[in-house]
């Protein structure tokens, strides 16, 4: 029997519901986040999904089929045209013009993670990248849908931030989530028990830096 991509989360399934529910996402579910930590993450996330974007540009450079090439520019178009455009409009909306973000410096948290992601896919194969992308791209379809199953989260006009939960729960951020999860089922597939265990170290680690990304933001760390 294949491997899928649920057994990536079920090798780290501590590290991630650590991640899906961490503090600052319960926090911003409940509308309860101080406004600070939520505009230090949202300037720092500006600098993370540039560098997202260049990753899922790698993903397209190191595609061989046509397939994995349209799958990858499919991805890089929701991160650059949907999610980093409502992006830039939201910070807008909490005060910060585009013009802060381009001088921003970079956190620690915001470093390690993006430069980690990269130097996966420069030095592994079409995978191993995808993998380290996962927990990003499949992580918050899955927060957003695990947010409203909570009885502590509110929607709608009493929650501050109730406009960052419907980017990721919008059709079309569901929509790449699914595609990027039919895509590692299928690549995962055919690999042996020694490549999969290489590929739950980088699953694991880009978990845990997501989970550090959300502390930064709680700690409003630079
Ligand atoms: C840190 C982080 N991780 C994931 C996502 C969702 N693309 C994001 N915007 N920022």
């Amino acid at each position: 029997m294949g491997y899928r991509f649920d057994d990536l989360k079920a090798a780290c399934q501590d590290d991630w519901a650590r991640y899906i529910e961490h503090d600052f996402v319960r926090q911003l579910g409940a509308g309860t986040l101080p406004a600070d930590a939520f505009r230090h993450y949202l300037q720092q996330d500006y600098l993370f999904l540039i560098h997202f974007a260049r990753a899922f540009a790698l993903a397209i450079y190191k595609s061989r089929s046509i397939g994995e090439l349209r799958h990858a520019y499919d991805e890089l178009k929701t991160i650059l045209d949907m999610e980093l455009d409502l992006h830039i409009d939201y910070c807008r909306a909490w005060g910060i013009d585009e013009q802060q973000l381009s001088k921003l410096p970079e956190a620690r948290a915001t470093l390690a993670y993006t430069r980690y992601v990269l130097d996966i896919g420069a030095r592994g194969d079409l995978l191993d990248l995808h993998v380290a992308l996962a927990p990003c791209l499949v992580g918050y379809g899955e927060i957003a849908n695990w947010l409203n199953r909570q009885s502590f989260t509110v929607r709608g006009n009493d929650n501050p931030f109730d406009a960052w939960i419907a980017m990721y729960e919008s059709r079309e951020f569901q929509d790449a989530m699914e595609r990027e999860r039919n895509w590692l089922n299928a690549s995962l597939n055919d690999v042996t028990p020694a490549r999969f265990h290489e590929l739950t170290t980088v699953f694991h680690d880009a978990t845990r830096l997501e989970i550090d990304f959300w502390q930064m933001g709680l700690d409003q760390a630079d």
